[in-house]
């Protein structure tokens, strides 16, 4: 399976949005989605997992049925952790041990019987995880996945989505970080006010530009420069 965007464009009544956007996303590839603030790549992840209808263009792909992580969820306050896996996990039905794996997997198997409103940012983006985990599609869609996380969860989330990589999952992650981005992703789409700049495969997008780092090809594409 394939999930392809052919010249989709949703325009928003003052004219943000975005425009003829075109990618393809492949299994066992990690794609990058990357811009600046209000660049649009909350609208195309809204189009990807069904919550904004295009204004016109084609998605093409085999199934509706996406694993999400959004930048935020507002959890209820005065549930536990456990509640709230065994009550979305029903919905998904997922096997109660496997309901235990994830939240042993995301470090919240001590605090399970903590209130969410004594959470930490961090711990609530953790639960965030563990729930975009569970679920059979092939389609694992990750919304600034890194908000929030402290350096060891970053590192972990990073193995988490190879190992997705290695099971031949189609893993599109939205991020503000080049470096990430390179770090870890096969393939980037970068956009720019509503509209890509380029995408494909990481390491010809550089050689092509003759460019070393993505950094590099972001400045150079937006013609912006850094003052030293
Ligand atoms: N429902 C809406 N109505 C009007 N304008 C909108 C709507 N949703 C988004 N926009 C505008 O469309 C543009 C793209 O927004 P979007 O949220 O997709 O950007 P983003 O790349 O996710 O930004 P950020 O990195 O800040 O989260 C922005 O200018 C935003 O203000």
């Amino acid at each position: 399976m394939t999930v392809q965007l052919q010249q989709v464009t949703k325009a928003f009544k003052n004219g943000r949005g975005i425009y003829d956007v075109s990618f393809d996303l492949k299994p066992g590839r990690i794609t990058a989605l990357v811009g600046s603030n209000g660049a649009g790549k909350s609208t195309i992840i809204n189009i990807l997992i069904n919550l904004l209808k295009p204004d016109s263009g084609k998605i093409l792909r085999a199934t509706s049925d996406v694993r999400y992580m959004p930048d935020d969820i507002d959890f209820p306050d005065t549930l536990t952790a456990e509640e709230i896996i065994r009550f979305l996990g029903e919905l998904k039905k997922v096997p109660l041990s496997e309901q235990s794996e994830l939240l042993n997997k995301v470090g919240l198997q001590d605090a399970k019987t903590m209130k969410i409103g004594q959470f930490s940012k961090g711990m609530r983006q953790r639960l965030n995880f563990a729930q975009s985990l569970m679920g059979e599609s092939e389609l694992f869609i990750l919304d600034e996945p890194t908000n929030g996380l402290d350096p060891y969860w970053i590192a972990h989330l990073k193995s988490v989505l190879k190992e997705e990589r290695a099971n031949n999952q189609i893993i599109l992650f939205s991020t503000h970080l080049l470096s990430l981005a390179e770090e870890i992703a096969d393939q980037v789409i970068l956009i720019h006010h509503g509209r890509i700049l380029a995408t494909g495969e990481i390491h010809q997008l550089l050689e092509g530009n003759n460019c070393t780092t993505l950094e590099q090809l972001w400045l150079q594409m937006t013609r912006q420069e850094v003052q030293q």
